[in-house]
């Protein structure tokens, strides 16, 4: 499909680098390093527990209460601050950056790390599934129609490359009625490692308030 766009339009939150993102950015720091530690002693992965617990602790200690969150994070930027695809504020969101182009599809790009590791120095396949399924979704709202993901049907035709430039592009297809066909990819090295085709069903679940 064609749209009469002239620039590419960021659809997913920028991180700040001060407030939560930064702190998320540091909690996705932890994650990989835990990742890298191997056993450690004994001694020091306890002490290391104790001081993320603690922190965890100020964290709940301070924030608003559950019902409170769950409407606050739906309201101004919607779900593009806290998905767990792009998300900022989500620490298990790799994070993937995607924009609007002016041929109505999205693109994004992103290097995934040890976290996301399935077969040996290669992306887990629900990890790609996950990558696609939101970009699809993304891709409807950018194209002005979007639903709920009724089928989602990946091919896996080469391994994913961790650590490496991954190219996540996402497009729809075709409006019938409230049925929506979407289609993307995830290229590596300019070579399709998965493509994925969507249905998706015109429906949005209310917003906490
Ligand atoms: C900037 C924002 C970006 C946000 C991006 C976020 C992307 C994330 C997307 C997701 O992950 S959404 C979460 C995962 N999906 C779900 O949890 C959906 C769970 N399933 C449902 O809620 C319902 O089954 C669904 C909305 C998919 C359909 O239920 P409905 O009751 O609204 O539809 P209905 O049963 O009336 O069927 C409508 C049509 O769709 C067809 N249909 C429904 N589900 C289908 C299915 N699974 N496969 C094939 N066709 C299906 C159905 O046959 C029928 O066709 P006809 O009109 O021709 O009769």
């Amino acid at each position: 499909m064609t749209a009469a766009r002239e620039q590419p339009l960021e659809l997913t939150a920028i991180s700040h680098n001060e407030g939560v993102d930064a702190a998320v950015s540091a909690a996705r720091r932890v994650i990989a390093s835990l990742l890298h530690a191997g056993d450690g002693s004994a001694a020091e992965m306890k002490e290391v527990a104790d001081r993320l617990n603690a922190v965890a602790d100020h964290l709940d200690e301070h924030a608003p209460a559950m019902d409170q969150r769950m409407v606050d994070m739906w309201s101004g930027e919607g779900i593009t601050r806290h998905d767990p695809v792009t998300g900022p504020e989500n620490t298990i969101a790799p994070p993937l950056h995607l924009t609007g182009k002016d041929d109505g599809s999205v693109e994004g790009v992103v290097a995934l790390g040890l976290p996301y590791q399935g077969p040996p120095g290669h992306v887990h396949g629900g990890i790609s599934a996950l990558l696609l399924d939101h970009t699809l979704g993304v891709a409807n709202h950018w194209a002005g129609q979007s639903g709920m993901t009724a089928e989602l049907t990946l091919r896996y035709h080469r391994p994913t490359p961790l650590f490496e430039q991954l190219t996540v592009t996402g497009e729809q297809i075709a409006v019938d009625g409230r049925k929506i066909r979407t289609r993307g990819a995830i290229t590596a090295r300019g070579e399709v490692c998965v493509s994925a085709d969507g249905l998706f069903i015109a429906k949005h679940l209310p917003r906490p308030r």
